[in-house]
C-alpha cells in the first residue's frame, strides 16, 4: 500500500543519521508549536538518549535549525520502577543555553506499587492532555522509540497481554521479560495515536529483528506500531541494522 507504509531511512552510520534525525525532530517540534504552542514528546531509554544528544546538541546551522527546548514537554514512553534509571535519560544532558524543557518524570514515591505508579503517571498525562469525554487518547506530537532485539518497544513485549490494553494510557507491567521485571509503559493505543512515531535502531545486532518486523510482522510490538501508524512512522537506521531487510528504503530529504 504505497503511502501507507512506514518510512525506512538507512544511513551509513550514526554520524550521518544524527543530522537527519535532528531535522526530522525540529520539523515535528515546529509543527507542535504551531498547533498548540508546545512540543509534546515521549522518549524511550536504551541507546536512544545518546543518539538524541548527538543529534540535538549539535550547533544550529540556521535560525530554522533551532531546538527550542523551552517549548518542549518531555514524557517517558516507559520507565523502570527503579530509582536510578532516569540518570541515562536525555533529561540530564540539556545544556542551559538551549533552554530548559519541562520534564515529566515518574513519581518515585510509588515505586513499590506499579499500578499506582502507572495511575499517577497517567494523571500527569491527563493534566497535560486534558483526558475527558472529548479526549479519549493523548496525542503526542512525537514519540521517539527504540526497538529491542525481541521486537519490543516501550515496555510492550511480544505476546504480552498488555498489548490488548484498550482503556489505560499508562499501564504497569510486573513480568517484563527484559530485566527489571517491574515497569510502567505507555499503552499501544497511545503509541499509535501520536502524530508521528520515530524509531531509532542501529547496529548489526538489530538486523534479524528488523527483518522480522518489516518482512513478517508476526504481531511483534514494533510491527503493530508500523501497521497502525503507516506513513506517520519513520525508522532511522544504519546500513548494518537493515542489511538483508527486504523493504523499500526512502531517501531522507
Ligand atoms: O528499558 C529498557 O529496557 C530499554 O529502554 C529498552 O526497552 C530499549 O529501549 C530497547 O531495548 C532498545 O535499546 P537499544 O536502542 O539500546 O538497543
Amino acid at each position: 500500500m504505497p503511502g501507507k507504509q512506514p518510512n525506512l531511512f538507512a544511513f551509513s552510520d550514526i554520524e550521518a543519521l544524527a543530522p537527519a534525525l535532528r531535522s526530522y525532530i525540529i520539523t515535528c517540534q515546529n509543527a507542535g508549536i504551531t498547533r498548540h504552542g508546545v512540543f509534546k514528546v515521549a522518549v524511550s531509554g536504551g541507546s536512544l538518549p545518546n543518539t538524541l544528544a548527538k543529534a540535538l546538541l549539535a550547533k544550529p546551522k540556521s535560525d530554522e535549525d533551532t531546538v527550542k527546548f523551552d517549548k518542549w514537554e518531555i514524557f517517558f514512553a516507559d520507565e523502570r520502577a527503579q530509582l536510578w534509571i532516569s540518570q541515562d535519560r536525555i533529561a540530564g544532558q540539556d545544556p542551559p543555553e538551549l533552554g530548559q524543557p519541562t520534564i515529566h518524570p515518574i513519581d518515585t514515591q510509588y515505586l513499590d506499587d506499579t499500578q499506582e505508579l502507572a495511575d499517577q503517571y497517567e494523571k500527569v498525562l491527563v493534566n497535560s492532555f486534558a483526558k475527558g469525554d472529548s479526549v479519549k487518547l493523548p496525542i503526542f506530537d512525537l514519540l521517539l522509540l527504540g526497538s529491542g532485539p525481541d521486537g519490543h518497544t516501550c515496555s510492550l513485549f511480544p505476546g504480552h497481554p498488555l498489548l490488548r490494553e484498550t482503556d489505560a494510557w499508562v499501564a504497569p507491567i510486573e513480568d517484563s521479560p527484559k530485566p527489571p521485571p517491574r515497569r510502567i509503559t505507555l499503552t499501544l493505543p497511545v503509541v499509535t495515536h501520536a502524530v508521528k512515531v520515530a524509531f531509532v535502531a542501529t547496529g548489526a545486532a538489530k538486523k534479524e529483528i528488523l527483518k522480522e518486523i518489516f518482512e513478517q510482522g508476526n504481531g511483534l510490538p514494533c510491527a503493530l506500531v508500523n501497521e497502525a501508524t503507516g506513513e506517520r512512522c519513520s525508522w532511522f537506521t544504519d546500513n548494518a541494522a537493515v542489511e538483508g531487510v527486504s523493504f523499500p528504503r526512502r531517501g531522507f530529504l
